[in-house]
């Protein structure tokens, strides 16, 4: 009824809603017509948002109206029940309804006694022929398939689930109580000793502390213990005990120490398992993992190697062994011929080992079938007489150049010898002219010096001449060769000389400019020419150094740098002749000759320490131990300055060269530079690398780069 109410109620609350939303629809047509565009204007723009807010109102409602029929079921469900009740009570009231109650009482009474009969019938023992049929009729039910509801699978499954889930649960439990215990256990094994000592006395003390163990036993035992423990101290103390010193381990010690030899096992003898080992054959090119794979290699090879060796007939054995004869002979022959060309005697020299030999001694050669150069004195076919003299001067190795440059000049052929500074090219030509010479009948030469000189040895200066002169007198005297020099300023009535040209000519040089080669070859024959190294650089023993200052600094500088200290003797370069305060000799074209060779030998006598020169003691002169060569001018070109840093730093030893540099210099700026920079010895300074003149060759036009071009239209 209240539910009703409740529906009439809600019906008429939706009612005037509706009512009012139509009277309000209604206001709203009456508007003015403008307002009536904008609204539906409004209206079009909020169609769908209207459509979904009726949706969802009507969903409402709906959900609603099934609330409200759920109701009022229930509410008619107890209605009914009421009325039932209602009637059942007004029922019990009737005569009808007393006979019912009377006829079902009687049927309960029959009932009970049935069972009174059954019960009474089932109390009496069965007989034999009854307990078997009924055995018999029981087994048959059992044999019988068993037809089980629905209901009753479902439960029985269900219970078979519950139990296996019981028993998987306690399986679980039982295994993580194991895996705890043995985690504990393992935790307190791999406990540092000390540290489980501790613990194990930290759990007894609390043990104690908890009361846990105050039994008089245990009381007993530690107190027994402690007064054996007293005991011992003091029979230590008195007595004088063993005390057990504590083993301190070195930081380098070993870990491990074996105390037995490997060879002492002899378990592998008693072991049938090692006696008997089952080796693997694979074939193939497989391996055995974690098994020493070089002695599975050799192990494999030895079985391939037996293998063939099994399978070869007796023919094929024998050509086996002739070809690994014949390779083992070509293998020695080749060993044989490779080994370096020290180790071979003349006459086994390869063209390889040629080669090789000359790449050793950094020489290069042009002009075709240039002879082999020379691997010692005593090798090469020279006379006995020159051998002593070569002996007597004290060179016991011939030099790159000598070695390559003589064999060429006792072949009588034109040469350009172009080698370092200090190599021994003097040497070099002089030894094949004094050869060729002595091989000339003597009744021959003495016949023909009237005729004039057998060679002609051009030198750029009379110092240089002279020197080489001595050379020749020293190697050519022994001989009976005459040898005299040609110079300006001596009178050329001393000089007795007559010329005789059309011989072999020779050129040798330590710096050779392109132009000086071309002149060079249209006057030589067939030139045989010769380079030794790095020809036309410095000498690479020599450390040159670079001062950039002005001319005003100069002497300032020059003092300072003696006043350090020299080894002497020392050549200073002046391009002007000046004087110096030090003990110096000087030598330049100004002087006499007189005073020019006195100069000179002063020095190689040790007299003098400094000798201050222009470029006429620049190329040539041997002055022996040269400890540094300052250029107090610097040379013209970058050819002379390598000439006169050349005079230190010879024969095989070191030297030092310092070049006092001014901006009026500028035009050897870039060759100096790349002069220093090539030198391994030598560092160029920032002042000279960064100078702009030092940038680019002298004359050398240079193209503007087109993006730094800057076009004004
Ligand atoms: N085979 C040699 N063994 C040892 N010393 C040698 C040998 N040959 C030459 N010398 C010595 O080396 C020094 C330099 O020799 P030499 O004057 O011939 O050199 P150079 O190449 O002509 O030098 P430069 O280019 O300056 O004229 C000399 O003192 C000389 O005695």
């Amino acid at each position: 009824m209240a539910a009703d109410s409740t529906d009439k109620k809600d019906a008429e609350s939706s009612g005037t809603k509706e009512r009012e939303r139509k009277r309000s629809r209604s206001r709203e047509r009456k508007l003015s017509p403008t307002r009536k565009r904008n609204r539906s204007r409004e209206r079009n723009r909020s169609k769908s948002a209207e459509r979904d807010r009726r949706m969802k109102d009507k969903d409402r409602d709906k959900e609603r109206d099934r609330d409200k029929d759920r109701e009022r079921g229930r509410k008619d469900r107890e209605a009914h029940r009421r009325d039932k009740d209602r009637s059942k009570r007004s029922r019990s009231l009737s005569p009808k309804s007393k006979d019912a109650k009377s006829k079902r009482e009687r049927d309960i009474k029959t009932e009970e006694e049935e069972d009174e009969k059954k019960k009474k019938e089932k109390v009496q023992p069965l007989s034999l022929e009854e307990l078997l049929a009924k055995k018999k009729a029981e087994e048959e039910a059992e044999a019988k398939p068993k037809f089980l509801s629905k209901a009753e699978r479902e439960s029985e499954a269900l219970k078979r689930r519950e139990q296996q889930t019981e028993e998987r649960r306690r399986l679980l439990e039982d295994e993580r109580k194991k895996r705890r215990m043995f985690q504990d256990m393992g935790r307190k094994m791999m406990e540092d000793p000390q540290e489980r000592e501790r613990r194990e006395r930290r759990e007894r003390m609390e043990r104690e502390n908890n009361g846990n163990e105050d039994d008089d036993g245990r009381q007993k035992l530690r107190e027994e213990k402690d007064k054996s423990k007293e005991l011992h101290a003091i029979k230590e103390r008195y007595l004088g005990g063993l005390k057990k010193r504590r083993r301190t381990r070195h930081l380098n010690d070993r870990k491990f120490v074996f105390e037995w030899d490997a060879s002492e096992d002899t378990s592998v003898d008693y072991n049938p398992i090692y006696k008997e080992k089952h080796h693997v054959q694979l074939y193939g090119r497989g391996f055995i993992a974690g098994i020493d794979l070089k002695q599975q290699k050799r192990d494999q090879s030895h079985f391939y190697g037996d293998l063939m060796e099994r399978r070869r007939t007796l023919e094929e054995k024998e050509q086996e062994e002739t070809r690994l004869k014949k390779m083992r002979k070509k293998e020695a022959k080749q060993r044989w011929d490779d080994r370096h060309w020290s180790q071979k005697k003349l006459d086994e020299m390869t063209d390889r080992d040629w080669r090789i030999f000359r790449e050793d001694y950094s020489i290069t050669t042009k002009g075709g079938k240039i002879p082999n150069p020379i691997r010692n004195w005593k090798e090469y076919s020279m006379p006995d007489h020159i051998l002593e003299v070569i002996e007597k001067c004290g060179y016991k190795d011939p030099t790159p150049i000598q070695r390559q440059a003589i064999p060429i000049g006792l072949q009588n052929r034109d040469i350009i010898g172009v080698a370092e500074t200090g190599s021994g090219k003097t040497a070099a030509f002089l030894i094949p002219l004094l050869v060729w010479i002595t091989t000339l009948p003597k009744i021959d030469r003495i016949e023909d010096s009237d005729q004039g000189p057998y060679a002609v040895i051009l030198a750029p200066t009379r110092e240089l001449a002279q020197q080489i002169e001595e050379e020749t007198i020293k190697f050519g005297k022994p001989l009976g060769i005459r040898t005299v020099a040609v110079i300006g300023g001596i009178s050329r009535e001393d000089q007795g000389f007559r010329l005789r040209m059309g011989c072999e000519t020779v050129m040798f040089t330590a710096t050779m400019p392109a132009a000086v080669e071309r002149l060079a070859r249209s006057y030589l024959r067939r030139p045989a020419v010769v380079y030794i190294g790095s020809a036309g650089k410095p000498h690479e023993r020599v450390e040159q150094k670079v001062l950039l200052m002005s001319e005003g600094e100069k002497r300032k500088k020059l003092l300072e740098v003696l006043s350090h200290g020299f080894e002497p003797p020392i050549i200073i370069f002046v391009n002007q002749k000046k004087g110096c305060d030090y003990n110096a000799c000087t030598l330049h074209g100004g002087k006499g000759q007189e005073q020019r060779e006195f100069a000179l030998s002063n020095l190689k006598a040790g007299a003098k320490d400094i000798l201050v020169a222009t470029d006429v003691a620049g190329r040539g002169i041997d002055i022996h131990d040269v400890s540094m060569v300052l250029n107090y001018d610097m040379a013209k070109n970058i050819e002379d300055y390598i000439h006169r840093i050349g005079r230190t730093g010879r024969a095989g030893k070191s030297g030092m060269a310092l070049t006092f540099l001014t901006k009026e210099d500028s035009a050897v700026f870039y060759d100096l530079k790349q002069a220093i920079l090539e030198s391994p010895v030598s560092t160029c300074p920032p002042e000279l690398t960064n100078h702009p003149e030092a940038q680019h060759k002298p004359g050398t036009i240079l193209t503007k780069k087109r993006r730094e071009e800057t076009i004004f239209a």
